[in-house]
């Protein structure tokens, strides 16, 4: 198995083969704490306007993400594990829209699979990748918007090369590098109330959940849903 590392959207693009986009703040923390909430699917969309133009088509009953890591106009929920985790989901598509996270999934044309992944369904992941044993997986790091590499996503990539390769890395060795970080304090930020503390803890939960998050293209639309 041949395993690339890569970022950002270029990345995303560019990815062959098995394709695991990253994005541990927060969109992928969100969509896996919103399976174990019960939404049984989660349509993956690039644009806010995608996302409520598929909600009022009946496609999906509530719209979660953002746009520079705010709530848009007319959603249900923002980017937030903490807010999803507060949320009774069962049976409830879930159309989520983020500047990173799905954006990133809405561009990875030329993978053969694409798996959504962050810390919290990191093992699970490998183990999901590994049963298939494909001859190339390209893991990207999102980053912030796309377009900055941040240690978060850069760190969740090299854990999952890891674990694709047999070895674990320390849960809380992989914290403290993440919580000294750039991206953390705005978690903190009573100016940024968009932001809560709780979705920083939860992000780094690793592997809270024993699945993964299998993207997939179902009438035409990327369909999430938890792969055991
Ligand atoms: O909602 C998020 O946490 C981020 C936006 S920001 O980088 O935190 O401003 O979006 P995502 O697409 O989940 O990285
Ligand atoms: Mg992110």
């Amino acid at each position: 198995m041949e395993i690339r590392i890569d970022s950002l959207l270029e990345g995303a693009r560019r990815a062959r083969g098995v394709a695991v986009i990253v994005d541990v703040f927060r969109a992928f923390t969100t969509a896996a704490v919103a399976f174990s909430r019960g939404a049984p699917k989660i349509v993956m969309v690039a644009e806010p306007d995608e996302a409520l133009a598929l909600r009022a088509r009946g496609m999906g009953d509530l719209c979660v993400g953002e746009v520079n890591g705010i709530r848009p106009k007319g959603f249900d929920f923002g980017n937030s594990p903490f807010e999803m985790a507060g949320a009774d989901l069962e049976g409830k598509v879930v159309v989520q829209s983020t500047r990173a996270g799905t954006t990133g999934v809405a561009a990875a044309t030329e993978a053969s699979a694409v798996y959504a992944a962050s810390f919290v369904v990191a093992r699970a992941t490998a183990r999901a990748i590994l049963r298939d044993n494909p001859s190339l997986v390209t893991i990207v790091a999102m980053g912030w918007n796309a377009d900055l590499r941040t240690d978060e996503d850069e760190l969740c990539a090299l854990y999952l090369r890891n674990l694709l390769e047999g070895r674990e890395p320390s849960s809380d060795a992989l914290r403290q590098l993440v919580q000294a970080s750039g991206q953390v304090g705005k978690f903190y930020d009573p100016a940024q109330p968009h932001f809560h503390p709780e979705d920083c803890d939860m992000a780094l939960d690793v592997n809270r959940y024993d699945f993964a998050i299998r993207v997939a293209r179902e009438d035409g639309l990327l369909v999430a849903r938890p792969h055991a």
